[in-house]
């Protein structure tokens, strides 16, 4: 098909139209950060290059493509959080996690909730939240979570209600940051977790909160918070915070997550 003087075929149609997705996809995840308007400097200095080499001036142009290659890394580097939420985007889109017969050959299997030592970790959190304490608590499901536990204390102790309580104590050495249990051991005191930092997260929420939702949106583990100031208890799940969750329901929220492939709870 002719247009004017351009000659367009289908697959330039596609092209177009999947550059368009991709960017207003990047739009969305950059949406309301710093790095938004990074972004937009970057895609200005682009289309004046393009102009410039359009144009045929030489000089211009090699010198924009210059600043266009080291800021290539310079963008890598500055949208490190965006780029790693876009992969796991990606990643927990794909076929992956909806094919059964992938999931077993790449070792997905239902986790056992059983070995979570659940009960423990409910009635921790029940005193704790009756004392206004104030706690952050994160339970594997099946990512590794090594790397958080490095930021931390590790105890690798067996789990009790007991131990947990007496841990968020405030004259506890570990009370700051969030214990993490793996499989239903006590692994880690006074981790730090990463923070979520997006637009979609209420300015009204504090760091306890947020570092329990960018827990929940790095991996795949679910986090318990108590809230000091208010004591009441919510989850977080998949970057997504359950606020208010009532103690007598935890039990069953939790199984409910772990135990299935369901990667979000019912509101
Ligand atoms: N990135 C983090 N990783 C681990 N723990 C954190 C992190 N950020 C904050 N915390 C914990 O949260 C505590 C501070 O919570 P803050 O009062 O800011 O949050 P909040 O969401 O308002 O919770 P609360 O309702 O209990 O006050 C810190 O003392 C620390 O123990």
């Amino acid at each position: 098909m002719r247009v004017g003087f351009l000659n367009i075929n289908w697959t330039d149609v596609l092209d177009v139209f999947l550059v368009a997705v991709l960017l207003y996809q990047i739009y969305t995840l950059v949406r309301g950060s710093i790095a938004s308007r990074v972004f937009l400097g970057y895609l200005f200095v682009y289309v004046f290059y393009l102009v410039v080499r359009g144009l045929g001036l030489g000089l211009l142009t090699a010198i924009l493509q210059y600043f266009m290659g080291v800021g290539a890394v310079a963008l890598i580097v500055i949208f490190q959080q965006e780029i790693r939420r876009f992969l796991l985007i990606i990643g927990k889109s794909t076929i992956y996690t909806n094919n059964g017969l992938l999931k077993r050959i790449l070792g997905s299997s239902v986790v056992d909730v059983k070995s979570k030592n659940l009960k423990e970790i409910v009635e921790a959190s029940k005193s704790i939240a009756a004392n206004f304490t104030g706690a952050l608590i994160v339970i594997n499901k099946k990512d590794d979570l090594g790397k958080f536990i490095e930021t931390g204390e590790m105890l690798d102790a067996k789990l009790s209600k007991p131990l947990l309580v007496s841990l968020f104590n405030q004259y506890s050495e570990l009370h700051d940051g969030a214990v993490v249990i793996i499989d239903g051991r006590l692994k880690a005191a006074r981790c730090v977790l990463p923070v979520a930092d997006g637009v979609d997260v209420p300015s009204s929420l504090g760091f306890r909160h947020r570092a329990a939702m960018g827990m929940s949106e790095a991996t795949d583990a679910v986090v318990i918070v108590i809230s000091e100031q208010t004591g009441k208890i919510s989850l977080a799940v998949e970057g997504e915070l359950y606020s208010n969750i009532h103690p007598s329901e935890l039990l069953g929220r939790l199984e409910e997550y772990l135990s299935s492939e369901v990667n979000h709870l019912v509101k």
